[in-house]
């Protein structure tokens, strides 16, 4: 039994549901430049992970399996069976281990900016960073590698705010995940995932570059397709628009039939 998440449900009330997951060292304020257009065809629920935005935090380490585990519980509790999922790097991870563990839970699957395995020693040096010197004084060189240097010029207010949910998350909660992360490698369950996938990655994201992250990804699912766009590591926010439109079509795709979207 996992831990019930704190979460809010927006949108169309008889379309079909989307969960939104997002990332390490976020809250589900990060989607907001994308729930207005999401909302017109989709129901959408956004959930802060463990020990981020205003969920619990139990002891750590966790596992991304029990990551999940507290999704499956948040979307019991709603009523909520079969979903959509469009994941964010650790929300991608959390999608990819439902979607192959439990398939009955996940209609289609989306998933930006992430991989099946990250190395671990950079999560190793991040909690050694974290325990020395603590979240908020290592939120700008976390949120450095969010964005292009472009956009985050021409965005102060949003590069701050992300730098906030960074500062703001437990301690607990962050280290927790980064163990998760670190121990993460779901490389040989990546054939058993059936719903249709779309993948998408930042061509200018240093923390899961395209190659190899996501061209092992839409190698190793069954049917999935790529797009890269123009962003970086927070790419549902710099590119806002290609994704809102490219995640509203593949749902519909899936759930409704080809075509639904138009
Ligand atoms: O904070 C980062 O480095 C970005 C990130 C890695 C995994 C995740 O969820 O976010």
């Amino acid at each position: 039994m996992g831990v019930l998440l704190h979460h809010t449900v927006d949108g169309l009330e008889e379309g079909p549901v989307l969960v939104l997951a997002g990332s390490l060292g976020s809250t589900l304020e990060m989607w907001e430049p994308n729930v207005p257009a999401l909302g017109r065809r989709l129901r959408v629920v956004r959930i802060d992970q463990r020990g981020h935005g205003r969920s619990p935090a139990p002891p750590g380490p966790y596992t991304i399996a029990e990551l999940a585990d507290d999704f499956l519980t948040t979307l019991d509790s709603l009523g909520l069976r079969d979903v959509a999922w469009c994941g964010l790097s650790m929300g991608a991870m959390i999608g990819m281990h439902i979607a192959s563990e439990h398939p009955g839970r996940i209609s289609a699957l989306t998933l930006c900016a992430t991989s099946a395995r990250f190395e671990p020693a950079p999560w190793r040096q991040r909690i050694a960073d974290v325990e020395e010197h603590g979240l908020g004084p290592l939120a700008p060189r976390i949120v450095g590698r969010w964005f292009t240097p472009a956009w985050a010029a021409a965005h102060p207010v949003a590069v701050a705010r992300a730098r906030e949910w960074v500062g703001d998350t437990t301690q607990p909660g962050y280290l927790g995940c980064c163990e998760a992360i670190a121990t993460w490698d779901h490389v040989d369950r990546l054939d058993a995932i059936r719903a249709p996938t779309l993948v998408l990655a930042g061509e200018a994201d240093p923390v899961a570059p395209a190659e190899p992250h996501a061209q092992l990804l839409r190698s190793a699912i069954d049917g999935a397709r790529l797009e890269t766009l123009p962003a970086s590591h927070l790419l549902n926010i710099e590119a806002a628009e290609q994704v809102n439109r490219l995640v509203v079509d593949h749902v519909l795709d899936a759930v409704q039939g080809p075509g639904s979207s138009s």
